[in-house]
């Protein structure tokens, strides 16, 4: 995503996957209306969500900075998004000494917002080799009873799961709409980040995988086209029927890709493997201990999630 340009909703402005066949080689759009409320007090109800839903993410970022974040912190990697806002801030009120401590930025956002806390960031590329982060904090769309995640519908997923794999572990905060039992069910689809001259190939070969109207991501002002990533790459929103958990497969489910019917893992290596694909915004597979226990280092799937609940308490749950 370029500079100005924060993560930002999908959005309303749509392209269509693929130009028919004797089209007018112009991207379709389709509208889609907004409606007025429905009654004169919803806007107050809706004001009244939106600070529930920031307190959620407030809650449980405290929460997980409270329980996470090292002693003599040396490296600790920051996510993008408006959750993240919250974990800088728990960060900054604990009070420590972080004059030591590095945060590594994963886009414009993220770095932005670590030195307007004050504190110093540190690219990723400029990180000594072999430095290993104490811990990134991150937020999600979605995350499944697995705490697999969707990540990217503010446009940042390559840099967070860079940093996410360069952690001890890795710790998600959001609020409780992100809590389901499966990926892509209230949130409908993967982004995935795509080199712009492969986009309509890659749209092609995820409509083969079951992908359902996969759609390159425009900007809000459509007359500005596709919406950039930090890396001046494009973004493919591709919806899927719900992604199946180990408990699914382990009750004899498909996960195969049968009818557009995946499982987790197997739809993100699908995905990853399609040529002209950046990275797929689904974090799953090893955690940071596991990884490191097999040899390696990082993990993209969090070690634990903290959900900001509308009663105010915060839900905690951890990586099997
Ligand atoms: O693209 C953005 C990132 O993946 C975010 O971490 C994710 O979209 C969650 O963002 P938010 O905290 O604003 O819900």
């Amino acid at each position: 995503m370029g500079p100005g340009l924060f993560c930002a909703p999908l959005s309303a402005l749509r392209l269509a996957p693929l130009p028919r066949p004797g089209a007018s080689p112009h991207l379709r759009l389709q509208f889609q209306p907004r409606l007025p409320p429905l009654t004169s007090t919803l806007p107050r109800y809706h004001a009244s969500m939106a600070d529930a839903v920031e307190a959620a993410k407030r809650a449980a970022a405290k929460t997980a900075v409270a329980n996470h974040y090292p002693e003599n912190a040396r490296w600790v990697g920051i996510g993008s998004g408006t959750t993240i806002v919250y974990v800088v801030e728990a960060i900054k009120a604990l009070g420590v000494d972080t004059s030591n401590t590095r945060y590594v930025p994963t886009g414009y956002q993220s770095r932005q917002l670590i030195i307007s806390a004050g504190l110093t960031a540190v690219e990723f590329d400029a990180l000594p080799a072999g430095t290993v982060l104490d811990v990134a904090f991150d937020g999600a769309d979605e995350v499944d009873d697995d705490l697999n995640c969707i990540k990217g519908g503010g446009a940042c997923l390559f840099q967070e799961k860079l940093v996410a794999m360069q952690a001890k572990q890795f710790i998600c905060v959001a609020d409780s709409r992100k809590l389901q039992s499966r990926l892509l069910s209230k949130w409908k689809y993967v982004p995935i980040e795509v080199a712009p001259i492969a986009a309509y190939r890659v749209q092609k070969k995820l409509l083969e995988l079951g992908a359902i109207d996969p759609v390159i991501r425009t900007n809000k002002d459509f007359k500005q086209g596709p919406l950039k990533t930090d890396q001046d790459f494009f973004l493919i929103d591709a919806p899927f029927p719900p992604l199946l958990t180990s408990a699914d497969l382990a009750a004899g489910r498909d996960g195969s890709g049968k009818n557009g019917v995946w499982e987790v893992n197997l739809l993100a290596r699908e995905i990853k493997q399609i040529n002209g694909v950046l990275d797929v915004g689904i974090f799953s597979g090893l955690t940071g201990p596991q990884a490191t226990a097999a040899g390696g280092v990082g993990g993209q799937r969090p070690v634990a999630a903290y959900f900001g609940m509308p009663d105010g308490l915060v839900s905690v749950r951890k990586a099997a």
